[in-house]
This record gives C-alpha cells, sequence and structure tokens, in this order.
C-alpha cells in the first residue's frame, strides 16, 4: 500500500500547478459532485487544463472510458491536469490521456445507502427501474420495494443502461458488476495500486484531510457544502429487511466497500489517528465559519433559486441547492458562489473558459439514448454568471 506521505514527497511537480495532475473517478451518488467541486475550485484558480468529454458532462457514460472521447489539449496547454467528469473507468485509457504522475482519487459510499440514491434518483434513467416503476405503481407500492422483491425480473443485464441498477460502484469503477468472478480478488488488487486514495462518505471530512495531505491542500481548498442532496421526501426509508435484500443484490459492491474501508482506515492510521481528528476537528471549525458565511439558507427547494444555482432535478427525485448571503464583497460572493455552484453549471463554466466556445451537445445518435438526459441540455452559464464570478473569489 503506498504511504501518503512518501507519495507527497515523490510526485514531481513539472506544471504550473503546486498539486500533481489528477484523475478522480466520478462515481454516481456517493457524494462525488462535492469532491468535484473542490476539484475545480483548485482546477480553475490554478488555471489547470481539464480533461473535459468532447461532448456533454459525462465521457460517454455508460460506455467504458476511452482516450478517444476527451476533447483536444488546448493551445498552449501541454498536459491535461485535472480529468473528474463522470465515466465508466477504463485504467489503460485514462492512462494514455494524464500524465504518468498523475494521482488516483474516488468516493465510495455505503452500497446501502448509494443503491437507495441511484434508485431514487435515476428511476426513470435505467430501464430497470423504470419497469419496476411503472408495475409498482399499477399495484399501489413502492417501486423499490417492488423492485427489490425480484429484481431478475426487471433486470435485462444486456441493456448498457442498466449498468447502474446493479453493484453500481464497481459498475463505474469498470468491473464485471453483473456477479462474482475469479478475477475479482486480482482486480481488487490492482485498483488498490492504482488509486492513491479512495474517499469513504461516511467518513468525508476524514477523506478530506487525507487529500489534503496528498496533494498539500489548505483547509480553504477543502472546506465545502453537500451538493447534489434529495429533499427529504425523495429519500426512501429502508426496514431491515430490505436493507438485507439491496445488501444481497449489490453484493459486489458491499465487497468493494468493505474492502476499500480497511484500505482507508490502514491509511488513515499511516497518518497518525489523533493527527488525523485533530486536523478533521479543525477543518470543521474552519469549514462551519465559511458556511456561515456564505449560506443564507440551505435546503432551498428548486423551485425557489435562481438558475445559476438550481442542481438538475430528475423526474422521481427533488434535489435541493443554497441561496448565498446577500451582503457579501465581490470577491466573498465569488469563492461563495462557487463552492455552492451545481455540477453542470460549473462544468459549463469552465468549459467555456478553457476553450472560448460551449460545451458540444451529444452527438445525434446518442440524443434517443435516455442517459443523456441529464447531459443533453447545456447550460450556457458564462452569460449569466453574475460580476463576481468572473475571476474574483479565486484567490486568497
Ligand atoms: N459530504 C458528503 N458526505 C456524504 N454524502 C454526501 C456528501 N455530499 C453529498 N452527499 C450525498 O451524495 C449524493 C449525491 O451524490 P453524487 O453527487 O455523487 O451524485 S451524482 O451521481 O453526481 O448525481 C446525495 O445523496 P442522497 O441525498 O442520499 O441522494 C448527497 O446527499
Amino acid at each position: 500500500m503506498k504511504q501518503l506521505a512518501s507519495l507527497n514527497s515523490s510526485v514531481a511537480y513539472i506544471t504550473h500547478l503546486s498539486h500533481p495532475p489528477m484523475v478522480f473517478l466520478k462515481t454516481h451518488r456517493t457524494g462525488s459532485s462535492t469532491v468535484q467541486n473542490i476539484l475545480f475550485r483548485l482546477g480553475e484558480r490554478e488555471s489547470a487544463t481539464f480533461a473535459f468529454p468532447s461532448h456533454t458532462y459525462q465521457f460517454n457514460y455508460p460506455d467504458r472510458f476511452r482516450a478517444a472521447f476527451v476533447d483536444e489539449l488546448p493551445e498552449g496547454s501541454s498536459q491535461f491536469d485535472l480529468l473528474c467528469s463522470h465515466m465508466r473507468l477504463d485504467l489503460r485509457e485514462v492512462r494514455k490521456v494524464m500524465p504518468q504522475n498523475a494521482v488516483f482519487i474516488t468516493v465510495l459510499r455505503d452500497p446501502i445507502k448509494t443503491f437507495e440514491s441511484v434508485f431514487g434518483y435515476y428511476t426513470s434513467t435505467v430501464p430497470a427501474f423504470l419497469t419496476a416503476h411503472r408495475a409498482a405503481a399499477i399495484e399501489g407500492k413502492s417501486a423499490l420495494s417492488v423492485f427489490l422483491d425480484s429484481p431478475e425480473i426487471f433486470w435485462d443485464p444486456k441493456e448498457p443502461r442498466n449498468g447502474l441498477a446493479k453493484n453500481p460502484m464497481s459498475f463505474d469503477m469498470g468491473f464485471n458488476n453483473q456477479k462474482w468472478n475469479g478475477s475479482w480478488p486480482e482486480d481488487l488488487a490492482q485498483l488498490e495500486e492504482a488509486f492513491h486514495l479512495v474517499m469513504i462518505a461516511e467518513h468525508f471530512d476524514e477523506s478530506l484531510v487525507l487529500l489534503g495531505a496528498l496533494l498539500g491542500l489548505e483547509h480553504e481548498d477543502l472546506a465545502y457544502l453537500r451538493l447534489n442532496v434529495r429533499a427529504g421526501n425523495s429519500v426512501t426509508d429502508l426496514d431491515e429487511n430490505m436493507q438485507a435484500k439491496v445488501r444481497s443484490w449489490n453484493v459486489l459492491d458491499t465487497l468493494l466497500y468493505d474492502f476499500f474501508v480497511q484500505v482507508f482506515w490502514e491509511k488513515a492510521s499511516q497518518f497518525g489517528m489523533e493527527r488525523l481528528k485533530a486536523e478533521v476537528e479543525r477543518l470543521r471549525a474552519f469549514t462551519e465559519d465559511v458556511r456561515r458565511k456564505c449560506v443564507s439558507r440551505a435546503e432551498v427547494p428548486p423551485g425557489e433559486l435562481e438558475d445559476l444555482l438550481r442542481p438538475w432535478q430528475t423526474e422521481t427525485a427533488t434535489i435541493v441547492g443554497y441561496e448565498v448571503q446577500g451582503n457579501l464583497s465581490l470577491q466573498d460572493q465569488g469563492f461563495c458562489i462557487r463552492m455552492m455552484l451545481p455540477e453542470l453549471q460549473y462544468h459549463s463554466h469552465l468549459y467555456f473558459k478553457q476553450y472560448g466556445r460551449d460545451m458540444r451537445a451529444a452527438p445525434a445518435d446518442r440524443i434517443g439514448h435516455h442517459w443523456i438526459r441529464k447531459t443533453y441540455k447545456i447550460c450556457r452559464v458564462e452569460g449569466t454568471l453574475r460580476p463576481g464570478l468572473g475571476t474574483t473569489g479565486l484567490h486568497r
């Protein structure tokens, strides 16, 4: 296992960045938008070159990543510094695009919570969920419980859009998510070797402290707001029986998660548990101050949010957002808005900044693809940015 400290010193910083190039595997419904926002802010501040998808916000998801899905290297850049848009991992292909010394990071979440969230958010995008949803409507039951009673009825493994319907985190990691096979232990070992840090959503602040140590980041870089959060009435409470069904349907995700939780605590103990506890307390205190300064209202329903700050909504889940304080200096406004900027808006903004043009919509042959719904409508943020978001708030 890699030592955080030794990694930090062995990484060669060959660009203008104060940290190594980075790949963040943005897994679904794991808190990944919150991590991505931290990386977006960092990358924007340091004028990093982002490896963006050539179309929309995702690298042709749910296809496995291919180097050809990445947009061109912008003029004047010698390498990509940051890759953090949604993809289904293919390590070999990612390595073709990113510098050799890139640090690999991802985040995993308790598989029960992840699956419940994936189901609720993507009910109408994943065919297996949608069929269960329709059957449940006829029976007047909860879609998730109907699905979990007999998932095999609804799940066609040959349908690529069903990737997230079983073991969604393993799917995003590029594994065969359908059933256990002999190569799993070897695949896991390969991932452990490749990833410098696998963050754990249940230990988010501890994960951030380790991320900070890995990349040499300050608390100000790591302060965050929880993004992409469903409203309470979009969340299904699972009794023990349902939890057991989720666990058994997603047994590979359970293996994956348990494995990386163990790896996580090993890294934490190398860092020093007392030191970690103290750093987490300091980070939380700092973040609390930032939240007080920036947020006038949290858990704001989408209808009450301005376009710039309204997160993408799905047909079955309500995603809440934040209202920014009104009395901020321009500098603070730039900082605070960035911290609460939803994924699609920030992605569009950075793409425009990097290429001087809007992102491309999905190619015609993929528009019928259900997955594109989230990504089809390109938001043109640049024109609607408040004055504070131009360049102020990027630097301390
Ligand atoms: N800091 C932190 N810690 C723990 N959990 C967090 C955090 N930030 C966001 N979240 C929860 O993560 C869910 C959103 O995940 P993603 O942003 O990865 O979703 S997406 O795939 O990009 O749509 C979403 O879960 P649900 O609300 O259960 O759906 C968020 O509430």
